[in-house]
């Protein structure tokens, strides 16, 4: 066994599709030549897992070469380049302030510079800006890069409803799985302990042990003490959860803004999971329905986002307050994104393409709230009605 691998303490339970779990080491192959990693992105999350890939290609030079870099959408601040901040005081103040950032993460703002002789990818930016992202990366990615991403959210086009993975598989031809769960990004940057899931298909081309990324790869990629990484191959079981948590939490939002309590907030995640698992075997029936259950990326992200992620505070302030929904995330984000406020509109419009709208009245009823402020006190009526045209 590889030193890395010692340090790693792999179990084989951690690799394995379902959730069986044995305490056999598994070993990691050093590389024939260390894995070179970049992520894209530098908000909240992105500059999170920056920190965890860093951390461990720091740990594991046998896997991984020790710089890490992270593209980052360039800003000033307070008449200082955002980059230069990172580089020189290892912080982002503005999307992750009082974090200190491992010395080997080199932020970059010129993205074509930053995939330069990548091995792997991890994608990690608010959803929306992908397509412009994957436009410019076009023809600068070799095929035999890995990727992975960490959005949460859909493509929704001319060919229908997309998971982000795909969509980078499809435009930029490199295999790509996903990293989703209940991860509210300063707890994990913090070191708080928590679990997250990642999927990935091993690619027919797969090159072999030590030359290709495998689970292992995966696992000693992401894999903390603080952060407990379960790998698996259902990508679309933890991208669909990861999406679509972000309406359901604006739907707590609301309830709780109003004054509703935790009945109502529970109310909510029941009818929420519900469509979140209907929505996946309608549209990706290859998703495994114990990942909703059994994953961190299934009913623990729902339950984590609802009690404190991003989206379900800004709907909290849209009942408060009565502003719409971009002032309250300008209001209360600082330029980070509350992911469902778009999601909730892909999937109002992929439902209505398909005619499927009533079989998914909690979606539904976020998106009129969101988008054609329909009161938000007729939520519970609005749920029942649809469903009894269902019938
Ligand atoms: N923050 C969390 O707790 C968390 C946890 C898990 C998953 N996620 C998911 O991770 C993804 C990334 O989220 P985040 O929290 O890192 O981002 P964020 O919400 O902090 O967004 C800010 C980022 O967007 C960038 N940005 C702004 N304008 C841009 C442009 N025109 N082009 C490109 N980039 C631009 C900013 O530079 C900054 O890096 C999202 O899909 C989110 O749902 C977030
Ligand atoms: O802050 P949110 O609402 O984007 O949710 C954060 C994470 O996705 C929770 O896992």
């Amino acid at each position: 066994m590889s030193a890395a691998a010692d340090r790693l303490n792999l179990t084989s339970g951690h690799l394995n599709a379902g959730r069986k779990r044995s305490s056999s080491s598994v070993s990691l192959k050093a590389a024939e030549k260390p894995f070179k990693v970049t992520v894209i992105g530098s908000g909240n999350w992105g500059t999170t897992i920056a920190k965890v890939v860093a951390e461990n290609c720091k740990g594991y030079p046998e896997v991984f070469a020790p710089e890490v870099q992270m593209w980052v959408f360039e800003e000033d601040i307070n008449g200082e380049k955002l980059t230069e901040i990172i580089n020189t005081r290892h912080q982002n103040v503005k999307y992750l302030p009082n974090i200190t950032l491992p010395d080997n993460l080199v932020a970059n703002p010129d993205l074509i510079d930053s995939v330069k002789d990548v091995d792997i990818l991890v994608f990690n930016i608010p959803h929306q800006f992908l397509p412009r992202i994957c436009g410019q990366l076009k023809g600068h990615v070799s095929s035999h890069v890995r990727a992975i991403s960490c959005l949460k959210g859909f493509e929704v086009g001319a060919k229908g409803v997309q998971l982000l993975s795909s969509y980078i598989t499809e435009n930029l031809g490199i295999q790509c799985g996903a990293l989703s769960g209940a991860n509210i990004a300063t707890e994990v940057a913090q070191e708080h302990w928590s679990e997250t899931t990642v999927a990935y298909h091993i690619p027919k081309d797969f090159r072999g042990e030590g030359k290709d990324v495998d689970h292992k790869v995966l696992k000693a990629l992401f894999h903390r003490p603080y952060f407990h990484v379960s790998v698996i191959e259902d990508v679309a079981g933890i991208s669909i959860c990861g999406a679509l948590k972000n309406v359901v939490a604006l739907g707590c939002g609301f309830v709780e803004g109003l004054g509703w309590g935790n009945n109502a907030s529970a109310a909510i995640q029941r009818v929420g999971l519900g469509e979140i698992i209907r929505f996946g075997q309608m549209f990706f029936p290859e998703s495994r329905e114990e990942t909703y259950y059994q994953e961190s990326a299934g009913v623990a992200d729902l339950i984590t986002t609802c009690a404190g992620g991003r989206n379900v505070k800004v709907a909290r302030l849209m009942a408060t307050s009565g502003k719409d929904a971009w002032e309250c995330e300008k209001e209360l984000l600082n330029g980070q994104s509350a992911q469902g406020l778009i999601t909730c509109k892909e999937v109002h419009e992929w439902l209505e393409t398909c005619g499927s709208v009533e079989d998914f009245p909690l979606f539904e009823a976020v998106y009129q709230i969101v988008y054609n402020n329909y009161p938000m006190k007729n939520l519970p009526d609005m749920i029942e009605e649809l469903d009894l045209h269902g019938e």
